[in-house]
């Protein structure tokens, strides 16, 4: 993997603005995000995360507004933006007749690897536990299965930056904690990995910068410490938001 130019955005999100029908998912956001770090999105149900990265990743044209990868327009100049990333959101669809080993191997075909990626999927396969089921096909993955051999493919290729949408969401402890050293490895080795995540522990304790979104919009957006503003980002994302108690259930009692 190549080292960012530091002085580049690894992703810049200029008034990013997509509407469905009378719904307005994503209000002219924009987010600068530097390379070289874990970036965590955080905000409510329906907050616009999904759509951002969707948008991020070149899988849907948004209303308006711009989006550079490493300062390659997602527009005008989009198979070097593409070239940058390594994706996983949930809905892509999988050659469900093969194992997670032909997958990579067909995903290293198309996108003409060399031999390397074979190292590479050996110990992604292992790191992730799917080593463990070797001749299951992918039809046959639970839901954190199918997350972690997304995960594989997303870095088999070594891209610069990784967008992933809730990467924790249906996956054990045991293997949360092995994704989280494979995706702090990546930082630390100058790459960029820019997520979505409910689990404010895992953004406070390993991504540099924070942004909150809610209805479209960039709430805050800092260093995670900042955000947090000596409480936890957990409290603070629970003041900024707005939770309103529960009303006592009388069907309850
Ligand atoms: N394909 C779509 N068609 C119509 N409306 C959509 C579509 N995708 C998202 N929306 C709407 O856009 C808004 C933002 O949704 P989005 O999935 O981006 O939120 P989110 O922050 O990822 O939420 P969650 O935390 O629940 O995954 C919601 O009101 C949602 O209903």
């Amino acid at each position: 993997m190549q080292v960012f130019d530091s002085t580049i955005p690894a992703v810049e999100v200029t008034d990013l603005t997509q509407r469905f029908g009378t719904v307005l998912a994503v209000d002219r956001l924009s987010l600068s995000i530097p390379p070289g770090m874990c970036y965590g999105i955080v905000g409510p149900n329906g907050a616009g995360k999904t759509t951002t990265l969707t948008a991020m990743c070149g899988l849907r044209e948004p209303t308006s507004g711009a989006i550079r990868i490493a300062g390659h327009d997602l527009r005008t100049d989009r198979v070097n933006a593409l070239a940058q990333l390594g994706i996983m959101m949930d809905g892509l669809s999988l050659p469900e007749r093969l194992t997670a080993t032909e997958v990579l191997r067909y995903s290293a075909g198309l996108r003409g690897l060399d031999d390397s990626w074979r190292a590479r999927a050996d110990d992604l396969l292992e790191i992730l536990g799917l080593d463990a089921a070797p001749r299951t096909l992918i039809v046959e993955y639970s839901t954190g299965m199918r997350k972690k051999i997304n995960l594989a493919l997303a870095m088999l290729h070594r891209p610069r930056v990784l967008i992933l949408d809730e990467p924790f969401e249906a996956i054990d402890p045991v293997s949360a904690r092995s994704i989280e050293q494979v995706l702090t490895q990546h930082a630390a080795a100058g790459g960029t990995v820019v997520m979505s995540s409910h689990i404010m522990d895992f953004v406070e304790r390993n991504c540099r910068r924070v942004a909150v979104v809610a209805g479209g919009r960039v709430l805050v957006e800092g260093p995670v410490d900042e955000v947090a503003a000596g409480g936890t980002l957990n409290e603070r994302f629970v003041e900024l938001v707005g939770a309103d108690p529960v009303r006592p259930l009388k069907w309850l009692t």
